[in-house]
């Protein structure tokens, strides 16, 4: 049975209110009153369960509780995607209880730190002894900002490209991935002829599904980026010649289209190709009727992919105590065993060094190259830019922007300014007044 989409069906809508509640309160300054009182034996996780993880976040629990008897964890729903629980976040700063774990994505974490929501953890990781220097170097320096860490990574993806090996194989296609995007615009129209009207040879995700995010890598090999730090590139050339890829893919060449929803577009042979999370495999391979193919995004000249998912936060006005219990929690579910455990029946990355390199992993990835397409991923990709992961719903004004280019064939330059004007507002407004000087 093909199920709804990870990222929820309502999620359009929400982000876009989640994007405008939190642009409220960065603004504002307020780095919450809201305490909520709290059990310090009661460890509070929101989540939203990334991958359809419930179960195995139940498990998590279940293996921390039986290690530490005197703690108790509950689990609560934080709303069907990262925005989601963002928003119930933000909604609790202004004086509702707060969690003592909060599940923050790679674009909310830094909106947080930088109003003082959410607690530097370098000062407890000695109390919680947590040995940092296990965790994977780039996703770690991923929470870094202001010479402190500010998350730790959990559900930590990358985009991959997947594909379907019977229609490759009937286009006569050799059983891998393109090499560059310009080999992709070369392989469509021979895919598109075998899929035939009403199916299509790629789907690009929409706005909701991070097109933001899954075409950063398209971007750079193109020689375009979305920012330098705070200094935004979409009006330039390189940016610009990758949104025009996009849109010919669609209005001009019609091989591709945006999908509503493209893992289980995918995942019912709709559409033949796609760039979906590392998050998305184990829902893919359940799904699909086909045999799926993973493949490195494209990347001919320097990085073509860059890291994406999910870390654990914890707020800055809880207890001491209660902090660093928190910080045990997060600290054992992304152990060695917990994070293989997690990686291995969800598809998101280990993020424990030990845990790239343990006997388990080598064996798993042994017998699911999928799994191992992701991990061998890893050490080519690049961090985010600022414009996405650092401005408040920057995500989803770059997602919307090249979701006009897709669906309505909007003019490429005046949308790709209007993103830019739209950010450099936010940034100019809400983020430079409150950076350190
Ligand atoms: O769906 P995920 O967990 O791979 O996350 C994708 C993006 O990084 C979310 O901003």
């Amino acid at each position: 049975m093909v199920e709804l989409s990870r990222r929820g069906f309502l999620a359009a809508g929400v982000t876009a209110a989640a994007g405008a509640v939190l642009t409220a309160c960065v603004g504002s300054g307020n780095s919450g009153s809201g305490s909520g009182g709290g059990n310090s034996n009661t460890i509070t996780w929101w989540s939203s369960h990334p991958g359809k993880s419930t179960d195995v976040e139940k498990d998590l629990i279940t293996r921390f509780q039986q290690a530490n008897p005197s703690l108790t964890v509950q689990l609560v729903d934080g709303g069907k995607n990262y925005e989601e629980v963002a928003q119930k976040f933000n909604a609790a700063l202004s004086g509702g209880a707060l969690p003592d774990v909060v599940m923050l994505s790679d674009v909310w974490w830094f909106n947080f730190a930088l109003i003082g929501a959410i607690a530097p953890l370098d000062d407890l990781f000695g109390k919680a002894s947590v040995n940092t220097s296990d965790y994977v170097d780039s996703l770690y320096a991923d929470y870094a900002w202001n010479n402190k860490h500010w998350a730790l990574p959990y559900a930590r993806s990358t985009p991959l490209f997947y594909y379907n090996k019977a229609v490759w194989q009937q286009a006569g296609l050799p059983d891998r991935g393109p090499t560059s995007w310009q080999e992709f615009d070369e392989w469509g129209p021979r895919l598109q002829d075998v899929v035939g009207s009403g199916k299509l040879a790629h789907g690009w995700g929409n706005a909701t599904d991070y097109l933001g995010w899954t075409f950063q890598g398209p971007v750079r090999t193109f020689g375009g980026r979305y920012s330098d730090q705070f200094d935004l590139k979409f009006t330039e050339p390189g940016t610009i010649a990758a949104a025009n890829y996009l849109r010919s893919s669609i209005h001009d060449k019609k091989y591709a289209a945006i999908s509503n929803d493209i893992a289980n577009d995918f995942g019912a042979g709709i559409i033949a190709s796609t760039i979906a999370s590392t998050g998305d495999l184990s829902g893919i391979a359940k799904n699909a009727k086909f045999d799926v193919g993973t493949a490195f995004l494209p990347a001919p000249n320097g990085p073509g992919c860059v890291t994406g998912g999910t870390g654990l936060a914890i707020p800055a006005k809880i207890s001491d105590e209660r902090k660093v219990n928190a910080l045990k929690f997060i600290d054992f579910i992304t152990n060695t065993d917990n994070t293989t455990y997690f990686s291995q029946k969800v598809g998101y990355m280990p993020v424990r060094k030990s845990a790239l390199t343990s006997a388990s992993t080598e064996q798993f990835l042994a017998k699911n190259p999928n799994f191992a397409t992701a991990v061998n991923q890893l050490p080519k990709t690049t961090s985010q830019d600022y414009a996405r992961v650092f401005v408040p719903g920057g995500d989803k004004i770059i997602g919307t922007g090249f979701e006009q280019i897709g669906l309505r064939n909007a003019d490429v330059d005046s949308t790709m300014a209007s993103v830019q004007s739209q950010i450099q507002q936010i940034i100019d407004r809400q983020i430079t007044p409150k950076l350190p000087k």
